[in-house]
Formats: structure tokens, sequence, C-alpha cells
């Protein structure tokens, strides 16, 4: 089609006007993918030959020993450690070893670690305007923050973090469980495509447990979300796809019930518990 018929087509959508499309391509595969993945500190193997995949939209919870390599796969992931060898793809196009920090956290991949760190001394209002302020991408300028559309966004992770009734309240006044639901709110923000979630429960009552759990599962299906933690009982709660590392490797993926009944699982890892 010329110019000119585009111009007198009124039906035709012009390309500017289209919404802008998330650059991380899934069409084909999985939204993350680590392949033959290798590092050493010091001669010290801390993640041999890792494989992992992780689909559009899935919940994945990562369990393992202490020290098999949890906390390093999530720096590789985000650009914080350099594996020695293997590959790191965000969906198809963005490889993420030819990436620093923070152009993956702008591509979309949020991470939140175990410590909350909220601004204690704001309203939780102000903690997501400030979070969206910080993303370039959506957000240029800190004026635009008035408009009408940033303060509905803001009010929907308010809903969805649960925490709509402690709106312009400051942050100082929550508890450690909701301190983390702001935290994950201000990640939700930036609307992210993958959630990296270390430790969610470490530290809550029983009741800020099952709301975690039931936030993580809302989550998941509109972003991927990857969760690792200790505590088997939250994790039997909220998983779908167990992967269990160990010396830097998976040694089993599968259900709950089928990674806790793998032998090689309860010799390393969950006989401990048994
Ligand atoms: N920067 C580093 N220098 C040297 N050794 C490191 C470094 N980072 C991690 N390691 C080692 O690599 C191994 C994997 O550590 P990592 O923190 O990834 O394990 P983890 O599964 O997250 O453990 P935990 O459950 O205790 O947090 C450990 O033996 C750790 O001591």
């Amino acid at each position: 089609m010329s110019i000119f018929q585009e111009l007198a087509d009124r039906e035709h959508v012009f390309e500017f006007l289209t919404q802008v499309q998330s650059p991380v391509d899934v069409r084909h595969g999985p939204i993350l993918y680590l392949e033959d993945v290798n590092v050493s500190f010091d001669g010290f193997k801390a993640i041999n030959n890792l494989n992992l995949t992780i689909d559009d939209g899935e919940l994945r919870c990562i369990i393992g020993p202490n020290g098999a390599g949890k906390t390093t796969m999530m720096d590789i992931i985000t650009g914080k450690t350099r594996p020695d060898t293997g590959s790191v793809w965000f969906g198809s196009r963005h490889n993420l070893l030819t990436m620093n920090e923070p152009d993956i956290a702008s591509l979309g991949i949020g991470r939140k670690f175990q410590k909350p760190t909220v601004f204690e001394a704001l309203t939780l209002f102000e903690n997501l305007e400030l979070a969206m302020a910080a993303d370039k991408r959506v957000f240029p300028t800190l004026t635009a923050i008035m408009k009408p559309e940033f303060r509905d966004r803001i009010d929907e992770v308010l809903e969805m973090i649960g925490l709509k009734d402690l709106r312009d309240r400051l942050a100082g006044i929550l508890s450690h469980g909701q301190k983390q639901w702001l935290e994950i709110g201000m990640l939700l923000m930036q609307k992210p495509r993958l959630l990296l979630v270390d430790e969610p429960v470490a530290g809550m009552t029983e009741q800020e447990m099952e709301r975690t759990a039931e936030l993580l599962t809302s989550l998941a299906g509109k972003q991927s979300v990857v969760v690792v933690e200790h505590d088997m009982g939250f994790v039997r709660s909220i998983a779908r796809k167990v992967t269990v590392l160990h010396q830097g490797s998976v040694l089993a993926e599968g259900t709950m019930d089928q990674v806790s009944n793998d032998p090689e699982v309860i010799k390393v890892y969950l006989g401990e518990e048994a």
C-alpha cells in the first residue's frame, strides 16, 4: 500500500499509533533460557553446567541446600555475575550475557532481595510513585507523576498487594510482611515480565505467609515469577513446578510430590528434613 493509499484509508492503523509491544519475544520458546552455564569462584565451581528453562507466565520455585548456587544463578540472570561459559537468553531476542545490570532491569527483569528496602519516611503511595519514577522507559519526567493514569496504576498495584487501605500511611508503620508486599508492589510498578523473588517469607507470620502465597500465585500468568525459598511448607503451597539445585546443577525438576519422592533429592536435601 502506498503512503497516499494509507492516508486515504480510515481503517489503517499507523505504526506510530500502535501500542509499543514488549521487546521480549516468547512466540517460539521460553521467557528465560540458561544453557550449560558455568561459574567458578577461585577454582570452586558454584554453577556447574546449569540448564534451566522458564516459560512465559510460569511460577517456578527453586529449592536446594545452602551453597547450591541459587543466589549465584539469580546474579547471573540479572547481570551481577558473569558466567565463565554458557548462554543466557531472555526470550529469543535478548542475549543477557551481552547486557549490563541496568539494561537487563529495563528489559523487564525485576529482582526482590530477601531484606525489604522501602522508604520508611514516605507513604506507601510515594514509595510506589518513586518506583515508577525510577523506570525511565515508561516515565521520562517526574512531572508526569501527577497524570491520572499513573495514579490509577499506583492504586491498582496497592489493590494487588492488599495495602490499599494504608495508601497514605508511612511505610515505617508496616509490619515486616507488609513491607515485603510493598516492595513487590514497587517492582510491579515497572510492569516486569519476569520477577525474581529471594526468600519472600523469611521472618513472616503464618498469616503473612498465606497472603504472600496468594499474592505470588495471583501474579503468575501476568508475569513469570521465580521464587527461591527454603520454607518447604510455603513452597508446597504455591508450587506448580519445582527445580532442585545441588552443587550448581539441576538435580531434579517436577511437581513438589515428584521431587520430594526422588531418592536423589531425599539423599542430598529433603532427607535432612524427613
Ligand atoms: N563471590 C563469591 N566468591 C567466592 N565464592 C562464592 C561467591 N559467591 C558464591 N560463592 C560460593 O558459591 C557457592 C554457591 O553460593 P550461593 O550463594 O549461590 O548458594 P545458595 O544456594 O544461594 O545458598 P543459600 O541457600 O545459603 O543462600 C557457595 O559455596 C558460595 O560460598
